[in-house]
């Protein structure tokens, strides 16, 4: 099977290359033209532009940072919407919001073209190991069709039924996300600063009720401060800020992950936008110090 892929960030380079692995022919292409080498070197082609790799591909996946990006390669200048036509599919992978999903749908459906969102749950690492969790709504024929790919992206695919429906899911996954990591991060605050020992508090922690992967993997480093990003914050503040718009409209008062968005802000106004998202326990120890002794 053929398939193109557009965007070789943390997530994108993962995929495309378990793609590869798998027996995929892959076309890639990336902004930044020159991180396409290294998967090229393992096999794929290259496009040199998202025209090109749709024209060459029968389907096309996107993994790409945010609303404006997935906008952008869709609607500008040589992007994906100059050359979708009838019989030829769109997967957009990236954490976007509903409205932005549903604005790409009726332009490539208009065309001709089917459409898929399925963000992803998971990261750098299930992205690795083709362990992600896949949260597809959309065209239900498109879906069928691009199930090998899945099979190998992920461990498991939900099929959510209409556009909107997988961004919505993953924008709730996520903001529940992000207010753990701010819960987690206050706790080893609050631990560090009382005389507790915040591994002990870790160790705590695993074995009860609240045990969880993201406490057991992000904890150990966020004690010693290594923040190598696997999910960079920025793009988990995004999330936040994309989640209480979906609050908004839905007058849903979500107070936490409004609190728990502050913390991320605050953060990536201390230049750990590009960090892991687990950096937030930087801004948050710098707010419980405030003030104190
Ligand atoms: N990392 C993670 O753990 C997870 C991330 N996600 C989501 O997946 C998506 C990708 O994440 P991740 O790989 O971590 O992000 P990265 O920041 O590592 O990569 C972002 C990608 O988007 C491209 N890009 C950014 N802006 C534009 C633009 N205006 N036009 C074209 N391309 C653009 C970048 O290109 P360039 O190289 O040129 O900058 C790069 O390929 C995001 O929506 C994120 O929220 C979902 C699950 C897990
Ligand atoms: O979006 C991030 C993730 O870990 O899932």
């Amino acid at each position: 099977m053929e398939v193109g892929f557009l965007g070789l960030g943390i997530m994108g380079k993962a995929m495309a290359r378990n793609l590869l692995r798998n027996g995929f022919r892959v076309t890639v292409w990336n902004r930044t033209l020159s991180k396409c080498q290294e998967l090229v070197s393992e096999g794929a082609s290259v496009g040199e532009t998202p025209a090109s790799v749709v024209k060459k591909c029968k389907y096309t996946i996107a993994m790409l940072s945010d609303p404006s990006a997935a906008l952008s390669v869709v609607f500008d200048k040589d992007g994906v919407l100059e050359e979708i036509s009838s019989g030829k599919g769109y997967i957009d992978m990236s954490t976007v919001d509903a409205d932005t999903s549903s604005k790409i749908s009726e332009a490539i459906t208009k065309k001709g073209g089917y459409f898929l969102e399925a963000p992803v749950s998971g990261s750098k690492k299930p992205a690795e190991d083709g362990q992600l969790v896949i949260l597809a709504a959309g065209g239900k024929e498109l879906y069928e069709e691009i199930t090998p790919a899945f099979n190998v992206l992920g461990k498991k695919s939900f099929f959510l039924g209409e556009v909107g429906n997988g961004a919505k899911m993953k924008l709730v996954v996520n903001m529940i996300m992000g207010s753990m990591m701010n819960a987690l991060s206050e706790g080893l605050c609050l631990a560090d600063k009382s005389g507790l020992n915040p591994q002990t508090l870790l160790d705590v922690l695993d074995l009860g009720g609240v045990a969880n992967p993201m406490f057991k993997l992000k904890g150990p480093a966020m004690i010693k401060g290594s923040y190598a990003p696997a999910f960079p914050l920025k793009h988990q503040q995004k999330d936040m800020r994309l989640a209480l718009a979906l609050g908004d409209e839905h007058a849903v008062s979500m107070p936490v992950a409004a609190t728990a968005n502050e913390a991320f802000k605050k953060a990536r106004g201390l230049g750990l936008g590009d960090h892991d998202f687990s950096a937030v326990f930087e801004a948050v120890k710098g707010k419980g110090s405030s003030g104190d002794a």
